[in-house]
């Protein structure tokens, strides 16, 4: 089965959450996600994160920290989210990419908007914020 290991970035500014919206012909298409992509050979999570959100948000990602892993079988597809907390950014988050993008209040994020491994991702920042 194809395996991806991906980095993954939440971006807030108090307890909003920054989101963006998966086009429709992608795995997992039509879903909000948290920005991220995959970690190419050679690359740390941390390197990986800072590519992608450069290129889908166009952040500069100063620090992170992790917050979570979530290894997740799709049946078509199976991913390991390196999920971090990015703490320190420059720039305005936007969908760089031409997708759409919104900040959120943590508890506003709907699990049911998100890929189904985004669950835990979920529970975590919302209890966090408890
Ligand atoms: N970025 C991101 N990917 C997620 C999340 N949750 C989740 O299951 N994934 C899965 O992780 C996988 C890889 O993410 P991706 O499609 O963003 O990878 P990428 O940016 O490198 O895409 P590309 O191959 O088109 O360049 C996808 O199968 C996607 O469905 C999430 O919150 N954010
Ligand atoms: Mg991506």
């Amino acid at each position: 089965m194809k395996r991806v290991h991906v980095a993954v970035g939440v971006v807030a500014r108090g307890s909003d959450i920054f989101t963006t919206l998966r086009s429709k012909d992608v795995h997992q298409g039509g879903k909000w996600e948290f920005p991220g992509g995959k970690v190419e050979n050679g690359e740390t999570v941390t390197e990986a994160l800072k590519r992608e959100l450069a290129e889908e948000i166009g952040i500069d990602v100063l620090s992170s920290e992790p917050l979570i892993v979530i290894e997740h079988d799709y049946g078509d597809k199976y991913v390991k989210l390196d999920v971090h907390r990015v703490t320190n950014f420059n720039g305005e988050p936007h969908g760089k990419e031409g997708q759409s993008s919104r900040w959120q209040a943590v508890n506003d994020l709907n699990v049911k908007d998100f890929p189904e491994a985004n669950v835990a991702i979920i529970q975590a920042l919302t209890e966090e914020n408890k």
